[in-house]
């Protein structure tokens, strides 16, 4: 993996670039016209794509299992578009079909053409197939991932693990990576959402209603955390102790028991601490991080595997514009989220919706309803019951290439207001390994 060593994208930076030269939306030649081509083309496919419309979030309450999927297929057609750009030569690109006309597969779209001026069979428009609607990137040969943190951090590492060739770029922020994704910066972003100490990361559930991205995989990362220091520093020389604060409350109790009478402060992430003790020669501040961090902001390890629990896993979803096609070959898991507003036990029927059909839960997390977030029930006799409204986000062990998830989130629809697929995708089978190898 190689990695973006300046500075890391920060959101003021994303306003100003908005859409950067050279990458996949500018779109030198009229996105406008291969946008709207390519909906009416795929409009009528939509109708019987049902397996995949629901993987791409297309069960949005009220809009049926097949209506909510036009998003995903107008990323899917703006993708084509752009990889058509960027391959073709340049003379091409300022004539002939860039001349207001566009081209998908390399080839002139629809019936742009007359047909008397069509010059061989090859010049007709290709069948899309599925390796068109997993698009490779646009520029160059690497994947760009944008990750939340900078070198050294562990979402860098899980970055590595998702794609091993991959250009890791750096964000200052979660919502960063995730414009970063949707600006075309980057092609994926991946985001820590849950560690086996911590708990759940919220932010990243919060983050990922709010933005359209798909999660299109998942990567869990052992993480080791070491104690850093400037070289020379001692334990007894110590006031502070900075760190992600994830992080923090994975090494709550050692510390403690370390003895260190020390003030604990959060920052944005494990990397950024050690450098910041390396760039202001903090001689009474130590970091919590990793092994890599202390190399690369030149730190001695004063601890080695802090972590409360040799086995702490966290658990990182990568995301995508664009949602990859379930499959059944292999363990898949699905994602997604819903709210209600009306009826009493709907969390038992959408759970029992998934138990009848012998799909295990893999998680379970609720989160306070943003727009909607208090319900008051009036009673005459009693006075006004007020209850949080809450959205729910749900794991299951099933591909949504399976009949019984399309059967099991259907019946979940018909009890929820509302309701969408984050995504469907591999499982992360990779052996376990606990945090370090003893
Ligand atoms: O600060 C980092 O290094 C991160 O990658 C963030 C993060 C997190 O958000 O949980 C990732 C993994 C560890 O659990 C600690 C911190």
């Amino acid at each position: 993996m190689q990695s973006i060593t300046p500075s890391s994208i920060d959101l003021k930076s994303l306003m100003r670039t908005a859409l950067p030269p050279g990458l996949g939306l500018t779109h030198r030649v009229g996105p406008s016209r291969v946008l709207i081509q390519c909906v009416s083309r795929f409009d009528s496919a939509n109708v019987n794509a049902n397996a995949s419309a629901a993987a791409s979030g297309g069960f949005n309450a009220g809009a049926g299992p097949v209506g909510g999927a036009r998003y995903d297929w107008q990323s899917s057609c703006a993708i084509l578009a752009s990889k058509v750009v960027s391959q073709q030569p340049d003379n091409e690109k300022s004539g002939g079909v860039a001349d207001g006309i566009t081209a998908v597969n390399g080839h002139p779209t629809l019936d742009l053409v007359p047909v008397k001026e069509a010059k061989s069979p090859s010049a007709l428009p290709k069948p899309l197939s599925i390796a068109d609607l997993s698009p490779a990137p646009m520029h160059g040969s690497e994947l760009r991932v944008a990750y939340q943190g900078v070198p050294g951090a562990y979402s860098e590492a899980a970055a590595g693990k998702a794609y091993p060739n991959c250009e890791a770029i750096p964000c200052d922020q979660f919502e960063v990576a995730f414009q970063a994704v949707e600006l075309w910066i980057a092609d994926r972003a991946v985001l820590p959402v849950e560690n086996s100490l911590g708990g759940s990361i919220h932010r990243n559930y919060d983050l990922l209603l709010r933005h359209r991205l798909h999660i299109v995989g998942e990567v869990q990362l052992p993480v080791h955390h070491c104690l850093l220091a400037l070289p020379g520093v001692r334990k007894e020389y110590l006031t502070r102790v900075i760190s992600h604060p994830q992080a923090l409350s994975q090494c709550e109790h050692t510390l403690t028991k370390m003895g260190l009478n020390v003030a604990r402060e959060a920052v944005d992430d494990t990397a950024g601490a050690a450098e910041y003790i390396a760039m202001n020669n903090l001689r009474d501040t130590a970091a919590i991080a990793s092994v890599r961090a202390a190399e690369l902001y030149g730190l001695q390890i004063l601890a080695d595997g802090i972590q409360d629990d040799t086995g702490n896993v966290t658990r990182f979803v990568m995301l995508a514009r664009e949602p990859i096609i379930p499959r059944t070959d292999r363990p898949f898991k699905t994602s997604i989220v819903f709210a209600h507003d009306k009826g009493t036990s709907v969390l038992f029927k959408v759970l029992s919706a998934f138990a009848f059909r012998n799909i295990s839960l893999t998680k379970i997390e609720s989160r306070p309803h943003r727009n909607r977030p208090i319900r008051l029930v009036d009673d005459a006799n009693v006075g006004t019951a007020k209850h949080f409204e809450y959205m729910f986000y749900v794991d299951f062990e099933a591909s949504m290439a399976e009949v019984r998830a399309q059967n099991a989130l259907a019946e979940v629809q018909e009890f929820t207001s509302f309701l969408r697929v984050l995504g469907s995708y591999p499982m992360d089978m990779t052996p376990w390994s606990p945090s370090r190898e003893e």
